[in-house]
């Protein structure tokens, strides 16, 4: 008996509004690159995907699609199409070859006063149009973390109330992001496993995956041992040596013995 292969390590990667357009297309191709060579990729033991913004999405979906490598959009409209000046709807992401739609991000909480009944929406919006929410949860404040775990665990309960389908819930403590480091792997390790555990109750959510991001780079998931599954990529993801180096942290599979 050989035992189940362990799911992929999912990578994220959002670019955030800090890239122009050319510079954007020219980092999805030494991404890309990559993808087509590193062995964690090639052998599926990691799984890439890329948040641009909008108007990048078409050409830098060309570029990484080829390589395995999933693109989303960092943002959904609660609504399908209709009246809503300078929204993008779900339906269209799904046409142009997203996978992904983010929502909850603590940015989009703090400077364009997004609740709670916004980001429900928009993950609603994302799991009706066929694309995998990327659900930002976490604490504002730095705290215990067991206090974090039961938060954040409430948080999901709160914003996925209703709702079916499989998700990433990334774990993005807020105080984390931005900052010269990530959270402890000790505080990630509890509210992941936390996450990990509330989401295995729940079989309306099968197939979900819990990530962590904030000030995440190489590293960290060595450090993690396991108890995240996967990275949600900011500013260390910038240099794609930064990606490469993280890469190189998962462990291919080994090659089949030949009998
Ligand atoms: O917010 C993040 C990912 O969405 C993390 O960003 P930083 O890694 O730049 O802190």
């Amino acid at each position: 008996m050989t035992s189940p292969a362990p799911s992929p390590v999912l990578l994220g990667v959002s670019l955030k509004m800090y890239f122009g357009h050319h510079q954007t297309l020219n980092w999805a191709r030494r991404i890309a690159a990559l993808a087509d060579r590193h062995p964690a990729v090639t052998s599926g033991a990691a799984r890439l995907f890329v948040l641009p913004a909008f108007p990048t999405l078409v050409p830098a979906a060309g570029i990484l699609a080829p390589y395995g490598v999933a693109l989303g959009a960092q943002d959904i409209a609660t609504e399908d199409s209709g009246p809503y000046t300078g929204e993008v709807g779900g339906p269209v992401l799904k046409e142009i070859g997203c996978r992904y739609a983010e929502v909850g991000h603590a940015e989009r909480r703090r400077l364009y006063g997004e609740g709670d009944t916004v980001v429900a929406a928009k993950t609603a919006a994302a799991l009706r149009n066929g694309l995998t929410p990327v659900l930002c949860v976490g604490e504002r404040d730095a705290s215990d973390a067991s206090d974090a775990a039961a938060r954040t665990v409430a948080e999901a309960e709160r914003l996925l109330h209703g709702l079916e389908g499989a998700v990433v819930l990334a774990y993005e403590p807020q105080w984390a992001i931005g900052a010269p480091e990530p959270a402890s792997a000790d505080h990630i390790g509890t509210v992941c496993t936390a996450l990990r555990d509330w989401l295995d109750t729940r079989p309306e959510h099968t197939g979900s995956t819990v990530v962590y991001g904030g000030s995440a780079g190489p590293g960290l998931l060595t450090r993690l041992n396991g108890t995240a599954e996967g990275l949600f990529l900011g500013r260390f993801a910038h240099d794609p040596a930064g990606v490469e180096a993280i890469l190189d942290e998962i462990r291919s599979p080994a090659p089949a013995a030949v009998a």
